[in-house]
């Protein structure tokens, strides 16, 4: 960066000021991403800043704009600030994705590192509509909510519904072989295979290509520092669970269930696979679980009840460890319209019984801790 000043305005002031503009995908001061190209001060205080923007028609260049002005306008003696924008060169993009990969020169998938700290989840369900997304949704902005960074994989491919259940509008930004995962309104960081897919065209990809595309979402995206990242998987016993285990073996996994019995008895067919490939299940979550009636307030059990329990025993049974239903949500029609207009209930309402369930539920997982316990090591008694 090259900083010409004068009219009283010290290099310093100018610095410190840059330094509190973030680029708001990265979430990095550009003065640490090395964007800033020059600074220029005229007799008359007006400041010139020109600004290497990561790839051309950068979506975010408005913000920075803005975000500039606002700094730099705000140092004593500067009368106006004019930004100009200029594209970095395929050498300066190949050096910031160094920095951003913590100075790797090639792409692996950062949580599935023996020192990586982010809590991995994966979402399962043994068939559709039982409100896996919901509780994933709902899920990342009670963890933000918490302080928590978060991070949400949309690997639904015939749902793929997150970034609308999270408010989330525009695409991701690719630079060259890096994607930038847009961040939701909640600052849960998103992204979805429904971006990457015409239209709402459904997803006809088998195998080999889902698992390329986890990779991809898993070590291409930058993702910074997450503390969760949430995997929205596909209802079933599906392939995705399989690369899932696969790319990221310290996943583990959350299956979500009604209080049907139809449905716990798929669900725990979704919760077995985990056993097969030795991920912990930390426990399961029942949905829909009852709903206050409309004329008394009473509890109705619409869809049954025990399912949770069910699939919970179960999963015990296989795994040999204690696996608990960590929540029982009840029906209630401000979910459904939060997911519809993109503000998660945990957010819009915390205090809603719904969102109290929730928040317990993201209370447990945020602060569980590593170690064997749960976790299927695949040995079996041997009869002496
Ligand atoms: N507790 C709840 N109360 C009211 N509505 C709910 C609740 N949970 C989910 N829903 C609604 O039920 C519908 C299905 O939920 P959702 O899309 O989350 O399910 P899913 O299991 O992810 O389904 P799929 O895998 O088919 O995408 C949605 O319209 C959602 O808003």
């Amino acid at each position: 960066m090259s900083i010409a000043v004068e009219h009283g305005i010290t290099e310093d002031a100018i610095h410190k000021a840059l330094s509190k503009v973030q680029d708001p995908e990265i979430h990095r001061s550009i003065t640490e991403l090395d964007m800033v190209k020059e600074v220029h001060v005229a007799a008359d205080g007006t400041v010139k800043v020109a600004i290497f923007l990561t790839v051309a028609g950068c979506p975010m260049k408005d913000r920075l704009t803005n975000d500039i002005k606002s700094e730099v306008g705000t140092i004593a003696g500067v009368s106006a600030v004019e930004v100009e924008l200029d594209v970095m060169s395929s050498e300066q993009r190949e050096a910031l994705k160094t920095k951003l990969r913590g100075g790797q020169v090639d792409r692996e998938i950062p949580f599935a590192q023996p020192g990586s700290l982010t809590r991995v989840y994966a979402i399962a369900s043994g068939k559709g509509g039982v409100g896996k997304s919901s509780v994933t949704v709902n899920l990342a902005a009670a963890l933000v909510a918490k302080g928590l960074k978060v991070g949400v994989v949309d690997a639904d491919i015939y749902g793929h519904s997150i970034p609308r259940m999270l408010g989330v509008t525009e695409p991701p930004t690719p630079i060259d072989d890096m994607i930038l995962a847009p961040t939701a309104p909640s600052g849960v960081k998103v992204i979805s295979i429904g971006m990457f897919t015409p239209g709402n065209s459904p997803v006809v990809w088998r195998g080999p290509m889902l698992h390329r595309a986890i990779q991809q979402f898993l070590g291409d995206v930058y993702w910074g520092d997450l503390d969760v990242l949430l995997l929205d998987l596909p209802p079933g016993t599906g392939d995705i669970a399989i690369s899932v285990a696969q790319l990221v073996p310290n996943a583990e996994i959350l299956v979500v269930t009604t209080p049907q019995q139809a449905a716990a008895e798929v669900a725990e067919r979704a919760g077995t696979i985990a056993v097969q490939t030795r991920q912990r299940i930390t426990g399961v979550i029942e949905n829909m679980s009852w709903m206050p009636c409309p004329h008394c307030g009473e509890q109705v059990d619409v869809f049954g009840s025990g399912g949770g329990e069910t699939v919970a025993e179960a999963l015990t049974r296989a795994t040999g460890t204690k696996v608990p239903v960590l929540g029982q949500i009840p029906i209630d029609v401000r979910l459904r319209e939060g997911g519809d207009n993109g503000q998660p209930l945990t957010a819009s309402d915390p205090d809603s019984p719904a969102a109290q369930v929730l928040i317990g539920i993201a209370d447990k997982i945020a602060t569980r801790s590593r170690g064997l316990v749960g976790m299927s090591l695949g040995v079996s008694p041997v009869r002496k």
